[in-house]
């Protein structure tokens, strides 16, 4: 068992060997020019200062499940429900740092096996009690909030102790995996055998294999290995009326795919306890390397290129002007005045960072592919940095959510939200979004920074991905961000899709009707009718209850 993943109350990125970063003197530099600093910093409350409610899980229902898998994995201490009341949006560590009120779970259930899931399950049915399935606890749309549902109480359902390969198959390339192994736990088992799943989401270090399944979750990798849903064969899930093992072949005209009904379900049709994932032979060699194009739509027009070519590197990342003049600044004063006489000497006025990576089994693999991509960049007048750049941007692919503490503890407010569209729609999308963003988190004069980044893209599409730091309204962190948000998603809805790899949970839900229409919202309704028919499962995500 890798031990039980610690979500630390106060400290929003925790887990063993990747600890909380400090800013530089020369980002705090940056900041305070850039969208002003709190000349005070305001660190996290300790956890010890903060209470729990009483849980409110009946006595009859905590001893089944204590019978079941244990008193000691039937935790109602606050330490244990307070780390898992939310995951890690803004508004949740926000919230666990202010006096906000947020939702409790009234106990975190830990079993060890997808027969003891099923059997949970049972039991919560019996109880009227509702059931959140936790993993990393990294959801940034409210996926983990403990809502009730009108239940008589609601547990989060961790799935910390389904941490085992369960089978390697290495002729068909098939790796079966417990739901609550780390991303990272799971790389390192299949190196030692010689393969890569190629999942490399920022969340890496602390997501699981089961929320990966649950979010149809996109790594930065996703160009060359796939989305998570690409590498999925077959799916295990405890529900309430029933395991449902979904996946017998790599390929099958027995009716709708089903598998894409359980990937992407949320903790909404079912708990997801194994996943039988496609696996690759572990890459022999790797390059990343970083261009500059002058231009956001010349760097779209680049991309697609490659994604029409066929030619696309594993990692493919376009950043906006916003988004490359930011990361030349936080390179370091040296390194960012170098890299502006040799742009300006190339005459490139409006500097877009593109970063590519490739995995190989061989030097000539990695040779034919590295020059199919040049060839395909062409006539776009790239700039080469080289390798130093490229292999910086890898060297620091999950450092960012460690900084997000002390970012709040200098009073920023910082985010993330994404969405895809097709290319003929990308540009007036991100312009839509950046407007909506900037209008509604000026503070006092000062504006945001609002950058894009494509790290996804498709032959007939891309995903945009937007960071912001923006002053913290300290009146109302919270509103002041919802309101921001709220802004992005209108402007997204009718444009493009409300998320591409974060997933609906309770923030997005108000938008998905929209976007897959009034039959789609009665299929998915049907669906959890069929295999929940008391709705204790996640409620508030995803689905709304059949009227
Ligand atoms: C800093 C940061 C960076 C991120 N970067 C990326 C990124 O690059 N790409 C990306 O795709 N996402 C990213 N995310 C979002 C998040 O990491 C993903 O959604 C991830 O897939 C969630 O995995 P998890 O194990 O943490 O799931 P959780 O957060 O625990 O749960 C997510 C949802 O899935 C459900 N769930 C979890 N496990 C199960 C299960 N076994 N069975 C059924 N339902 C389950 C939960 O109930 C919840 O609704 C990022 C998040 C953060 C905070």
């Amino acid at each position: 068992m890798s031990g039980l993943i610690e979500h630390t109350l106060r400290g929003s990125w925790t887990p063993s060997g990747a600890a909380a970063a400090p800013l530089s003197p020369h980002a705090l530099r940056w900041l305070r020019q850039r969208i002003g600093l709190a000349e005070t910093t305001t660190p996290a409350v300790p956890a010890s200062l903060v209470e729990a409610p009483a849980s409110a899980l009946p006595d009859a229902a905590r001893a089944e499940l204590a019978d079941l898998i244990g008193e000691q994995h039937v935790r109602t201490d606050a330490a244990a429900r307070l780390g898992r009341a939310g995951g890690m949006s803004y508004t949740d560590l926000v919230r666990r740092r202010s006096s906000a009120e947020f939702a409790v779970p009234d106990a975190v259930l830990l079993p060890a096996d997808p027969e003891l899931v099923q059997r949970v399950l049972e039991v919560c049915v019996r109880h009227d009690v509702a059931v959140v399935p936790f993993g990393g606890g990294t959801s940034v749309v409210g996926g983990v909030d403990a809502l009730r549902g009108g239940k008589t109480a609601v547990v989060a359902l961790d799935l910390a102790r389904l941490d085992r390969l369960v089978l390697l198959d290495p002729g068909s390339r098939i790796a079966v995996l417990q739901a609550g192994m780390r991303a990272a736990e799971a790389e390192s088992l299949l190196a030692a055998q010689g393969f890569t799943l190629g999942h490399f989401p920022q969340s890496f270090e602390r997501a699981t294999i089961g929320g990966f399944a649950a979010t149809r979750s996109a790594g930065q990798a996703s160009a060359g290995y796939g989305r998570f849903e690409d590498m999925v064969e077959g799916v295990r899930l405890a529900t309430p009326v029933g395991e449902w093992r979904i996946g017998v072949a790599p390929a099958s005209a027995a009716g709708p795919d089903l598998r894409q009904l359980a990937i992407g379900s949320e903790g909404a049709l079912g708990v997801i306890t194994e996943v039988a994932l496609r696996v690759r032979p572990a890459p022999a060699y790797s390059r990343y390397e970083a261009v500059v194009v002058d231009g956001w739509q010349a760097g779209l027009d680049a991309v697609r290129a490659l994604a029409q070519g066929r030619v696309l590197a594993d990692v493919t990342r376009l950043s906006d002007v916003e988004e490359t003049a930011v990361q030349f600044e936080l390179a370091g004063s040296t390194k960012a005045r170098a890299l502006r006489t040799l742009l300006r000497a190339s005459g490139v006025r409006q500097p877009c960072l593109l970063v590519l990576g490739w995995d190989a089994a061989s030097r000539d693999e990695l040779r034919r592919r590295r020059a199919a991509a040049a060839r395909a960049l062409r006539g776009f007048r790239a700039v080469r940095l080289g390798r130093p750049v490229g292999e910086s941007w890898r060297a620091h692919r999950f450092s960012g959510p460690r900084q997000r503490d002390a970012l709040l503890d200098r009073g920023v407010c910082v985010e993330t939200l994404e969405t895809a569209a097709h290319w003929s729609g990308l540009s007036e999308l991100r312009s839509a979004v950046r407007t909506a963003l900037h209008r509604s988190l000026r503070v006092d004069g000062r504006a945001p920074v609002v950058m894009c980044h494509v790290s996804h893209a498709y032959e007939t599409g891309a995903s945009l991905y937007f960071t912001v730091l923006a002053a913290r309204d300290e009146q109302d962190p919270i509103g002041q961000w919802r309101r921001a948000k709220h802004a992005a998603c209108d402007a997204i809805a009718g444009r493009g899709t409300i998320t591409h790899h974060h997933a609906v949970g309770a923030d997005h839900l108000p938008w998905l009707g929209a976007e897959i229409g009034d039959v789609g919202t009665a299929v998915l309704a049907a669906a959890k009718d069929a295999v929940d028919p008391t709705g204790i499962l996640n409620p508030g995500k995803l689905i709304r209850p059949a009227r």
